[in-house]
């Protein structure tokens, strides 16, 4: 796991010229279902090391507006590391040393890094695994919330006590006046979890990364977080990077799925291909170690050896 940071550390604008781009790629992904869509994110070859060390090892992959792609692997095989380099919030003893990440068509890597910076948490939004880690313990929920929409220039006080409840209520949270006089101690990691989702969606993003978002949550809230989050990407066109180890909550929610070992795609194809008949011997491995009865929402089959 690498520093995980709030989606809201490092945002900013957005680049006309890059809206365009999205909403013509949101275009394509509605309009061509089941035939080859333009991608809003495309990797090409990156290779990221820790010193010498590389731990993202030639990873090219794809994924369309409205999209969800799952990247599945067992601890340490790079995905919080492939996920940090599209977010561009490496940890400084981190180095992209080959590859490309376009978004949009536009070449992050070669951005200016306050260009880069201004995409950052509120075009490429980060849902985190530790929910109460992203935000801040001694603030309400509600100043949080108003000093990240202040951030974004999203207008007056006024404005932004309206958008924020808003935001709330998009997400289905009970009692949005309530939410935001709260303490984050004072709510469920679901509930902390939908505040964060609401917040990223505010902010308008075309690809979301979410890291583990459901890890710390028990298995009901689970199923409604990613139910919550996968729905309204699609229906706002925004792409979805989901990294889990949770392999059935990948398969009920992704439409491809890559595997990493060892920092490189051992395996990837569609969702129901690699889950229900792995070619890799990696892919069945990991789907021999699911523990029996282990998902209530989608059990794999176990494949022979
Ligand atoms: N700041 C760092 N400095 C040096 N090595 C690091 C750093 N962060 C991560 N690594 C190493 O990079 C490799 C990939 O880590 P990464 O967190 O990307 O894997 P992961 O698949 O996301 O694991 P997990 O599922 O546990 O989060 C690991 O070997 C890890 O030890």
């Amino acid at each position: 796991m690498v520093g995980r940071r709030a989606p809201w550390t490092c945002g900013g604008g957005l680049g006309a010229g890059l809206r365009g781009a999205w909403r013509r790629s949101a275009r394509l992904a509605r309009s061509a279902r089941g035939r080859a869509v333009n991608a809003l994110l495309a990797i090409e070859g990156l290779t990221v090391a820790y010193g010498t060390e590389p731990v993202v090892q030639d990873i090219s992959l794809t994924l369309a507006a409205g999209e969800v792609l799952g990247l599945v692997g067992e601890s340490g095989s790079g995905k919080s590391t492939l996920g940090m380099a599209v977010l561009g919030l490496l940890d400084p003893a981190a180095r992209v040393e080959a590859g490309r990440i376009a978004l949009g068509g536009d070449d992050l890597l070669a951005l200016p890094s306050g260009q880069r910076r201004a995409l950052c948490g509120s075009t490429i939004a980060l849902i985190p695994q530790e929910p109460m880690a992203a935000l801040n313990p001694t603030l309400r929920i509600g100043r949080q919330i108003d000093l990240v929409l202040g951030y974004h220039r999203k207008g007056d006080s006024n404005t932004r006590r309206q958008l924020a409840e808003d935001a709330l209520a998009s997400v289905m949270i009970a009692d949005p006046p309530r939410i935001l006089g709260s303490y984050p101690f004072q709510l469920s990691g679901g509930q902390l979890q939908r505040v964060l989702i609401a917040l990223a969606f505010a902010l308008g993003p075309r690809l979301i990364i979410a890291d583990e978002p459901t890890t710390a949550l028990d298995m009901s809230a689970q199923g409604e977080v990613l139910d919550l989050l996968v729905s309204r990407a699609r229906n706002e066109g925004a792409g979805v990077l989901l990294i889990s180890h949770n392999l059935p909550l990948v398969r009920r929610y992704a439409d491809k799925v890559a595997v990493m070992r060892y920092g490189a795609i051992v395996e990837s194809g569609t969702a129901a291909e690699v889950l229900a008949a792995p070619r890799h011997v990696y892919t069945r491995a990991l789907i021999a170690a699911l523990p029996a009865n282990s998902p209530p929402h989608m059990p794999l089959p176990v494949p022979e050896a």
